[in-house]
């Protein structure tokens, strides 16, 4: 498979702030713009890969300042790293007050997806290679995250082992 840069995969929403989407603090439900992550985040993994994508994980997702309503949101994707099936995507939300030009980083975050076939099994993907320097940077330090996502796969697979599938109602609640 041809590699491709990591610009291939530029994805990028602007939305205007609007209710119903804040909450009684007049600010962007966190949730949505999680939602607003993950869409664009499989746009560009889709981009990349031109497959079908699953969201295998999410790292984390930190709000660093509020969104307001009436200001605007532009969400940013793009594929920094690619294994054998799996991509990793970052992704930053900038909102802009629009009537002072003041911008603020809200969120960064990464993503990782995995393209699937038409059985839902782990496909190959393109490799990836960056251009600028942001990208280099991302792309160098890539495959430590990954480290830290296997080790947390694991833990919360075990986790998962050890609650098990019973509902909170049934009596045996000791782990
Ligand atoms: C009408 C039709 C239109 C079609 C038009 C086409 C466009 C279509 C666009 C769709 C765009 C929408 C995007 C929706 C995005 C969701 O909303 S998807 C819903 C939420 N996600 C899910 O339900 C995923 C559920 N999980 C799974 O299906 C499986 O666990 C997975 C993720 C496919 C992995 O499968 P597995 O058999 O466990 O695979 P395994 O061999 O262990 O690992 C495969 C790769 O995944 C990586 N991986 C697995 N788990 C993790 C993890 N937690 N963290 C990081 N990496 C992981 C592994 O490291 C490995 O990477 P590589 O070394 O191959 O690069």
């Amino acid at each position: 498979m041809e590699k491709k840069p990591c610009s291939n995969s530029l994805a990028v929403k602007t939305s205007h702030v609007l209710p119903p989407d804040t909450n009684t603090h007049g600010t962007l439900f966190g949730g949505k713009l999680m939602a607003d992550i993950d869409d664009v985040a499989a746009i560009a993994a889709v981009r990349h890969s031109r497959q079908p994508v699953v969201t295998a994980s999410t790292d984390s997702v930190d709000f660093l300042a509020p969104v307001k309503e009436g200001d605007s949101i532009c969400v940013e994707a793009f594929v920094t790293w690619t294994r054998n099936t799996s991509m990793e995507v970052f992704v930053k939300a900038v909102t802009e007050e629009l009537l002072t030009g003041e911008r603020k980083v809200c969120t960064t975050a990464f993503l990782t997806f995995v393209a699937v076939d038409e059985n839902g099994k782990p496909t190959p993907v393109p490799e990836v290679y960056p251009e600028t320097e942001l990208e280099k940077l991302l792309h160098e330090n890539a495959p430590l995250r990954a480290e830290e996502r296997k080790k947390r796969r694991s833990n919360s697979k075990g986790l998962a082992d050890r609650f098990g599938t019973n509902y909170p109602w049934h009596s045996e609640r000791n782990l």
